[in-house]
């Protein structure tokens, strides 16, 4: 894999996490979390199994509201922001486990990330009236870019439950680049993958990164993989945050590494 460029300093981060803590009828899952993401870069959010991660990605893009904190996007601040919000404002994401539309094709699952940027009204779509059309086009094409940026065009027509767990990673990727996000939030983007597709999922991500300047933020446990694509790394263990920083920050942090050896598990 080529080495990973620093993205551009910009004064702003795109994102910021401010003393969050989320809680489960009194079960901590995230506590006093803050830190921040610069735009264009590739954040991983690393810990042991139960960490917080995926709960974290969820206070981001609206699916759990944190007990206590906030959270800025963009320089503007919200206590509360709803899935629809988050994807309006450029939030994307994809999940540990798929969720894909398995009985439908590729470019259909892939146009559905295409949905907030439709003008036209539901009656014009399905009688393909007024703007419908031209823009049912538009939508297409937007679509067949990215799917010949993802290298899935070979299986565009096949319906998504019939291909390989590896692909159907692909066509979720797909389906939330289509949405053009600023941030993507993506949750465990390599498991269940063997070591040559890890490579060329980091490989993916890396160009999505480098092409749109795409904000990434990622889980992932494969540390070498994380070492390898990420500019910044934060780790959690037990819902706190124990390291933030570069992966070689990170790296020599005495308590991810007690964290990551087993000492304190
Ligand atoms: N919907 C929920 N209801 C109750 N408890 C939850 C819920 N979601 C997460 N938790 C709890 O919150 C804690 C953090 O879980 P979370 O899934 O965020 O960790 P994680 O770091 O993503 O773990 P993994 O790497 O195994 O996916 C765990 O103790 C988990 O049991």
């Amino acid at each position: 894999m080529s080495e990973v460029i620093s993205p551009p300093a910009s004064a702003l981060p795109l994102l910021t996490l401010n003393n969050i803590s989320l809680s489960f009828k009194g079960v901590k899952a995230v506590t006093d979390i803050s830190f921040a993401v610069a735009r264009g870069e590739i954040c991983a959010l690393i810990g042991p199994n139960g960490a917080g991660k995926s709960s974290l990605l969820n206070v981001i893009n609206g699916v759990y509201q944190a007990q206590e904190g906030r959270i800025s996007f963009e320089g503007e601040t919200c206590r509360r922001m709803r899935p629809h919000d988050a994807a309006v404002r450029g939030i994307a994401r994809t999940f540990q486990n798929l969720a894909l539309f398995k009985g439908m094709s590729v470019l259909d699952n892939v146009l559905t990330g295409r949905n907030l940027k439709r003008r036209s009204s539901w009656l014009e779509q399905a009688l393909r009236l007024g703007r419908a059309a031209p823009e049912d086009d538009r939508q297409r094409e937007a679509a067949e870019r990215v799917i010949e940026f993802l290298h899935i065009q070979p299986w565009r027509n096949a319906l998504v439950g019939k291909l390989p767990y590896g692909l159907q990673k692909r066509v979720e990727l797909a389906r939330a680049l289509a949405s053009e996000p600023k941030l993507l939030l993506l949750d465990e983007p390599m498991a269940g993958m063997n070591a040559e597709e890890k490579q060329e999922m980091s490989r993916f991500i890396l160009d999505i990164n480098r092409e749109f300047g795409t904000t990434v933020v990622l889980i992932e446990h494969d540390i070498g993989v994380v070492m390898g694509l990420s500019h910044h790394v934060v780790v959690l263990d037990y819902g706190r945050k124990i390291g933030d920083g570069t992966p070689q920050e990170v790296r020599s942090n005495p308590e991810v590494i007690a964290a990551y050896l087993g000492t304190r598990h």
